[in-house]
Order: structure tokens, then C-alpha cells, then sequence
């Protein structure tokens, strides 16, 4: 079975406070003239369901052309905190929950997604947490909520760990659909020379 992860990117999508509106607009029109209906897209690089590339967050760090792949290719473990988190998830929220060996864990700290809002409170995860990960063969992190740092962070604690670690990031997932367990995930990185992260179209396949 195939789920589709991945927020529709559409007119309206919610963004980060203050950053770029998604716009599509038509530059070729299908008519008796022209064969074609062409579009051109304007938006965040951190919009929707996202990979952040290393250089979103730390100085001269890779741009999303340059990840590797493989990172965001293979078995995933999804695990649904939204009915215990609280402001941070600590590694006392996973203990006993992180299967060996995955190597991707999927975060669900969203009780429902919000397609059509934003809280600006959602739940992050606390800076050790990383290290807790990483410490377990953790590579990538993924989750709903936009941000691995609280919006009002200043500091990017959790963000600075995940560099310190050298694991991959995804946000902006929907994992509502999803029962907790492993699957394999395909969440590519577009080949965007320097830019700082990339929609991905996100999904998970039972193994
Ligand atoms: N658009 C922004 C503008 C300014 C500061 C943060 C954002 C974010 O989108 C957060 C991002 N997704 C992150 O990787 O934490
Ligand atoms: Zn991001
Ligand atoms: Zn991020």
C-alpha cells in the first residue's frame, strides 16, 4: 500500500510567518493558437511537506542538489507522540518505542493536520533529543509540525544538533493516514542548485 504523505501545494497554503506566498500562474494559455498550457510557480523553498538542506542552517553547508540521496530513500519507523508530547519531544517520550536499525523515524506530534492553518505553537524537539537519535543510528529525522525548532527560536538548537549529527530533515509532513510502524519511504529532494531546502512529494510503501 502506497500513502501519500505529502501536503497538495495549492493556493493558500499555509507558510511560515512572513515568508513567500505559494503562487501558480499561467504563462501559456491552451487556445486555438498555442497547443500548450504552461505554468510558472512561485514559493518557499520550506513550503508544504519539505527537505531542509544543510545550508538552511549552518554556513556553506550543502545545497538541496548536493544531499545524497540515499539518505531519503529506504526503511522508516513512524511513531505517533500527538496524544503525549508537550512542548519538546525528549528522548524519555521514545524510549522503548525506537525500533533497531531503521534509520528514519517519522514524528507525528500533530493530533490531526492542520491543512488549513497554522499554529504557531506546535510542538519541537528538544536538542537532545537529536543526539539521542543519532546515538542510535538515526539518519533522518522526519515530522508534521514545520519546523524541528520552536517558530520563536532564535537559537535552532535541534537544528544545530542535526548538523553536529549530519542526519537529513524532512518537515511538513501528513502522517494522519498513517498506522505507527515501518515502511519504506521515498521523499526525494529536487535538484535545486543552492537552494536551503526542497518540496519533496513524500510517501511511505508497506514492506
Ligand atoms: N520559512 C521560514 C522563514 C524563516 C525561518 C524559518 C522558516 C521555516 O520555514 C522553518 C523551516 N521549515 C525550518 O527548517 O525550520
Ligand atoms: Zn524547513
Ligand atoms: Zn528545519
Amino acid at each position: 500500500m502506497i500513502y501519500d504523505i505529502s501536503q497538495t501545494l495549492r493556493p493558500g497554503i499555509p507558510v511560515w510567518p512572513g515568508d513567500t506566498d505559494y503562487e501558480m500562474t499561467e504563462t501559456w494559455e491552451m487556445n486555438d493558437t498555442c497547443p500548450v498550457k504552461v505554468s510558472s510557480l512561485t514559493l518557499s523553498t520550506h513550503t508544504g511537506s519539505h527537505a531542509d538542506a544543510p545550508c538552511h542552517y549552518t554556513l556553506d553547508g550543502l545545497d538541496s542538489a548536493s544531499t545524497p540521496l540515499d539518505t531519503y530513500l529506504g526503511p522508516a519507523q513512524v511513531i505517533d507522540l500527538s496524544q503525549s508530547v508537550g512542548a519538546l519531544v525528549t528522548s524519555d517520550d521514545l524510549s522503548g518505542k525506537l525500533k533497531d536499525g531503521v534509520g528514519r523515524v517519522l514524528l507525528k506530534l500533530f493530533p490531526t493536520f492542520p491543512h488549513d492553518g497554522w499554529d504557531p505553537a506546535f510542538p519541537a524537539i528538544h536538542p537532545e533529543t537529536i543526539d539521542w537519535l543519532a546515538a542510535r543510528e538515526v539518519k533522518l529525522i522526519g515530522t508534521d509540525v514545520p519546523s524541528l525548532d520552536p517558530q520563536e527560536s532564535k537559537t535552532l538548537d535541534a537544528h544545530r544538533r542535526v548538523a553536529a549529527n549530519g542526519l537529513a530533515i524532512l518537515e511538513g509532513l501528513v502522517l494522519d493516514a498513517v498506522p505507527e510502524g515501518v515502511y519504506e519511504l521515498i521523499a526525494l529532494p529536487l535538484k535545486i542548485e543552492g537552494a536551503d531546502g526542497s518540496p519533496v512529494r513524500a510517501i511511505l510503501r508497506s514492506l
